[in-house]
């Protein structure tokens, strides 16, 4: 993504759709009201527990599957898994809503796999062999994530074959995989998936088979800039399907749209019971006010405390994009901490590589954009930190999910500058409390300074330009021009910038931005 593309968020987020339209459209089409709302049982999870005391062969699944789940470890079902696969198995479309790290992937591949293995085999001369199930992920460390949890339950399934189709890889290469290799189950990210039904020839024959789709992180996939995507996807597959949508979050609004891709008697199961939280109680959250000036010295003292205090530290750090990620693990980096960094800008082998690194280590911090706020399974994070203003309510959720998995304790810090407080309010359900600052020695504000003058003066411009970019889409910051570049250049001078870099007059121009006192043109 070239300096415009970091105007907008990772996932070249649209303009917000017309939710009035789309939902009058949805509700006529399909009638809302016939949704049936099912609540996972409540006694079985009294204790905010995510497993449960049934057994995966209680229900009818093909025992080479049953096989696979005993080798992985799966001893009883959680409580999505549980909620959801017998309605799954009686044919029912799914809307699912469960909190972060509690098995939803295995709860939509279990029974796309039983979906393939009850398919009859198609014949060795048909050379567009039918894709039976579509799995949508929105990043692409997170269909790698669901291929090879996919391949993990196809363990003595030699016959059924998982593809993944992602951005950053050559199409060639996957073209030829899905060509030469069985590839009933298919993982794709959006853009990717319709690059491939635009040009790869045969394929939108092959997807005239798909039996079952899965939207992951179906919230997210439905209200970003995916969404004409989706609808192309949705429209490239049979009507006569099973559909399912998981999430951790179903925000009101996106309930409407997800009767675009489920039929209208779907089953809408939620195992957050109302009135719970949608974050996990044994993480604890706090959130912290400082003005921009103190946040690299802030986040410095933050993470050598938690380092100190964790000796098997596993931290994700999360920036608001992918140049002031870039900024941050330079620094911390400059700061002799033990760092790695994941973010759109870096190419896909280094991104694989290191999310698989991160995923097997301790003792590590990873920084990170927003692509990795969703579904990665990350095992023992210890401590998620938030710099600045997440996207919304729900990324907020997602981003603290990748810590407290599968019962884990862990630990949330939301690191805010005054103006941005007024995110708290979108969270005030939530068990957040507003934590002191730790006192930061001259010594440390001294070593910060010192290791911002070596961080390169391009990352800084590109991470100013972005940082601008970012708060100038977010509705309350950005409506007052004149006040956000006034903060962008105390964002610019806490990066210890006497003046703020130039930007490009066609960056400023497609920013709304031309003729704004204290920017620099260029
Ligand atoms: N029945 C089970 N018993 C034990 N562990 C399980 C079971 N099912 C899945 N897991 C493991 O739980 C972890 C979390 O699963 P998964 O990543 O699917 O969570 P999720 O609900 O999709 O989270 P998120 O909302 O963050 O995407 C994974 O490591 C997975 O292997």
């Amino acid at each position: 993504m070239g300096d415009i593309g970091d105007l907008l968020s990772e996932d070249d987020e649209e303009e917000d759709q017309d939710y009035d339209f789309l939902k009058k459209k949805a509700v006529s089409a399909f009638g809302f009201d016939k949704e049936n709302v099912i609540e996972a049982d409540k006694t079985r999870n009294a204790n905010d527990s995510y497993l449960t005391k049934t057994r995966f062969d209680h229900y009818p699944l093909s025992p080479l599957s049953l096989k696979a789940i005993k080798d992985a470890g799966y001893e009883t079902m959680t409580v999505v898994q549980e909620a959801t696969l017998p309605i799954i198995l009686k044919g029912k479309d799914v809307l699912a809503k469960a909190k972060t790290g509690t098995g939803k992937t295995v709860a939509f591949l279990l029974p796309s796999i039983e979906v393939v293995v009850k398919s009859p085999p198609t014949s060795p001369d048909n050379n567009r062999p039918p894709i039976l199930a579509l799995v949508i992920c929105p990043t692409r460390e997170l269909a790698n994530q669901a291929a090879t949890e996919a391949n993990t339950l196809l363990k003595y399934h030699p016959s059924i074959g998982v593809q993944v189709v992602i951005g950053g890889t050559r199409l060639g290469l996957e073209q030829k995989r899905m060509q030469t290799n069985p590839c009933q189950i298919l993982v794709a990210t959006p853009g990717r998936l319709k690059d491939h039904i635009e040009n790869t020839p045969g394929f939108a024959t092959r997807l005239k088979g798909v039996k079952v789709l899965v939207l992951d992180e179906a919230d997210h996939l439905l209200d970003m800039g995916f969404r004409k995507d989706i609808e192309r996807i949705i429209s490239a597959v049979p009507k006569e399907r099973q559909t399912f949508l998981f999430s951790a979050t179903v925000p009101e609004e996106v309930r409407q749209i997800c009767l675009v891709a489920l039929r209208r008697d779907h089953e809408f199961v939620n195992c957050v019971h109302e009135g719970t939280i949608e974050t996990h109680q044994q993480v604890r959250q706090m959130h912290m006010i400082a003005s921009l000036d103190r946040h690299f010295s802030l986040l410095y003292t933050l993470l050598r405390e938690h380092i100190m205090d964790n000796v098997d530290y596993k931290v994700i750090v999360f920036c608001t994009t992918a140049m002031v990620t870039k900024l941050v693990a330079d620094l911390l980096g400059e700061l002799n901490l033990n760092v790695r960094e994941i973010h759109s800008r870096k190419p896909q082998s280094y991104r694989t590589r290191v999310s698989n690194e991160f995923r097997k280590s301790k003792g590590l911090i990873l920084v990170t954009s927003d692509v990795s706020a969703r579904g990665v399974d990350y095992p023992d994070v210890t401590l998620v930190l938030q710099v600045g203003l997440p996207k919304d309510r729900e990324q907020y959720i997602h981003r603290l999910g990748r810590t407290g998995r599968k019962g884990k304790e862990g630990e949330g810090i939301l690191l805010l500058a005054p103006w941005e407080e007024y995110f708290l309010s979108s969270l005030k359900d939530l068990p957040i409390t507003k934590s002191p600052l730790p006192s930061i020695d001259p010594e440390t504000v001294k070593k910060v300074q010192k290791a911002l003058c070596h961080v390169e003066m391009r990352n800084k411009e590109a991470a100013y330009q972005a940082w601008l970019g970012y708060y100038n889409s977010q509705k309350m910051i950005g409506r007052d021009k004149d006040r956000l570049v006034e903060l962008a250049n105390e964002f610019s001078r806490s990066m210890g910038l006497d003046n703020p870099p130039a930007i490009p007059k066609l960056i400023l121009g497609k920013m709304g931005l031309k003729n704004v006192p204290g920017l620099r043109a260029k």
